[in-house]
């Protein structure tokens, strides 16, 4: 397993601006049949590129892979990937988004799924990259990407209390 050491949080409006610049690049290789997002993760990048490229036809895969535990504080071990829900066909003409590939796992998986979809992500990691055709922002393989659903406003302690006097 990876250790995780960097931790990155991405806020609402920064996970918006890159949706938003995943849809430019994605308008000019279209036309686009629909959009399938990979649950749970690929469910919020799907909403923002529908609006923005006016595509109505939205479908889902379902997936279960992390289980919660080992690496803490929320980052996740990884466990068997088990398929709840596929889609019929190969893909062709349909974007198929996550919001980010890591390993690459889940991206293999439904990649040979669905061989003739575009594959999308907002975030990639150097492992996983070579699986996705269109992405916006890559992080280090030890990033921890934290997302906004994932978060909640609360106390920052001030870093002179943090700092070993
Ligand atoms: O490249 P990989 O190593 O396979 O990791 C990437 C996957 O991990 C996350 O999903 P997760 O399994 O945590 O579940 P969720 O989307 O339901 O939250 C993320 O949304 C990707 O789908
Ligand atoms: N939230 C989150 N889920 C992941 N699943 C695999 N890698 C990551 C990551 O960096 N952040
Ligand atoms: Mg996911």
């Amino acid at each position: 397993m990876v250790p995780y050491s960097k931790d990155f949080p991405v806020s609402w409006e920064e996970l918006h601006r890159n949706a938003r610049a995943l849809s430019w690049r994605l308008l000019e290789q279209g036309p686009w049949k629909g959009i399938i997002a990979i649950t749970r993760g690929g469910l919020v990048p799907a909403a923002i590129l529908c609006r923005e490229m006016d595509i109505r036809l939205i479908d889902t895969i379902c997936v279960v892979s992390y289980k919660e535990g080992e690496a803490g504080q929320g980052a996740m071990a990884q466990g068997d990937l088990n398929v709840l829900k596929g889609v019929e066909g190969d893909g062709e003409g349909f974007i198929l988004v996550d919001d980010l590939v890591d390993t690459g796992r889940t991206a293999a998986k439904v990649r040979e799924m669905l061989p003739k979809a575009h594959f999308a992500t907002i975030y990639a990691k150097p492992a996983g990259k070579p699986l996705v055709d269109t992405f916006i922002t890559e992080v280090s393989q030890d990033t921890w990407i934290r997302f906004p659903w994932d978060m909640e406003y609360t106390f920052s302690t001030p870093l002179a209390d943090r700092h070993e006097k």
